[in-house]
């Protein structure tokens, strides 16, 4: 069994509780980041790929490495994207071609499904539960992330919240990588997608918080008027929390409160990441791979992990 994947060496690393308080005290203001290029469809074909479908073009991916795969879940405008940002920024994997990277970040949102015509009316109404388990295509996600871990190139939807659909003709393509995060308010909520994670990370943010953030955001990004974003989130988004997301947080190994503001607790995910990477290029050099997660840690390969969080970083009382 790897080492470094041993889930234990991490969690001992990070077991004692953090103190925090003059870290964070700075609110800081991120902006949405994608970790994979988006092109059009015609774009997304060019970019072809090898022998048994695999991606050729790579020099840290081997062919056959299970990349490392982190779920990101947490409540609506907990901050799940900007820690992902921030885990990508930390590991100088922003401002490199998208193909080259080898940490990539992907959101459930780009997994929403396609609406019928009376749901498309409901929605622009803002009384359609973007909330609810049903608004996925969890079948897509699945195969996604079932290809991804293959090691096989592939092609994401484009999601237009402004619209409540996708966007045509465009895709977002995802390259093999070494570690991949896939974030979103119910990626713990399916088994099936829930077991194939390696690690499992819940952004914990207070519940005012992430209303005070996600009603500018509705507003500013997303193209709503303040009745419908407080109206939606009394109807759908807050009982749906309570319901489908919430619960999620136990089959979490790493609890993050306060989100981005906690850059303790990320850079400690960074550092392990860190060593992963370094672990597996060492190995590639020396010709063997070591760090393709193990059994004991891999869900794909059917074992699992216990339902309690290993390790909450906390701030005293
Ligand atoms: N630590 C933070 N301090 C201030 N604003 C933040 C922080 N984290 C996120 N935001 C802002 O809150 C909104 C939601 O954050 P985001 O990361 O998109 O959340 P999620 O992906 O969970 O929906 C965004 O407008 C973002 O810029
Ligand atoms: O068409 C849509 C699709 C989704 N939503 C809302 O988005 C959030 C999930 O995104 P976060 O970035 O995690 O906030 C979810 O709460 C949906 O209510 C939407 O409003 N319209």
């Amino acid at each position: 069994m790897s080492a470094l994947f041993s889930s234990r060496r991490f969690h001992a690393s990070a077991r004692a509780f953090v103190s925090s308080s003059t870290l964070f005290g700075t609110s800081r203001r991120f902006r949405h980041g994608m970790a994979a290029s988006v092109a059009s469809s015609s774009e997304a074909k060019s970019n072809s790929n090898g022998p048994n479908g695999r991606y050729n073009g790579r020099i840290n991916g081997v062919e056959g490495k299970t990349p490392f795969l982190i779920g990101v879940a947490g409540g609506t405008a907990s901050g799940k994207s900007t820690v992902c940002k921030r885990i990508m920024e930390k590991l100088g994997q922003v401002d490199m071609d998208h193909a080259q990277r080898q940490v990539v970040s992907i959101s459930q949102d780009s997994f929403y499904r396609e609406l019928s015509p009376a749901e498309k009316v409901k929605a622009e109404r803002g009384q359609f539960n973007f909330d609810h388990p049903d608004a996925f295509n969890d079948e897509l996600i699945v195969q996604t992330l079932k290809d991804i871990l293959a090691g096989k190139k592939c092609d994401i939807p484009v999601y237009d919240y402004r619209t409540n659909s996708r966007c045509e003709n465009q895709s977002i393509t995802i390259y093999p990588a070494d570690v991949v995060l896939f974030e979103g308010i119910l990626v713990f909520y399916f088994p099936e997608i829930r077991d194939l994670f390696h690690m499992k990370l819940f952004v914990d943010t207070d519940s005012d918080t992430r209303l005070a953030r996600r009603v500018p955001r509705d507003i500013n990004e997303r193209g709503r008027d303040l009745e419908q974003v407080l109206n939606q989130y009394m109807n759908y988004v807050k009982p749906a929390f309570e319901e489908f997301c919430l619960p999620t947080k136990k089959f979490a190994d790493v609890i993050i409160p306060r989100g981005a503001d906690n850059t303790v607790a990320i850079d400690l995910i960074v550092q392990h990441i860190r060593e992963f990477l370094a672990n597996r290029k060492q190995n590639q050099m020396k010709g063997e791979d070591q760090t393709t997660p193990s059994p004991a840690t891999s869900p794909v390969h059917g074992a699992r992990r216990p339902n309690t969080p290993d390790v909450y970083f906390k701030r005293p009382h």
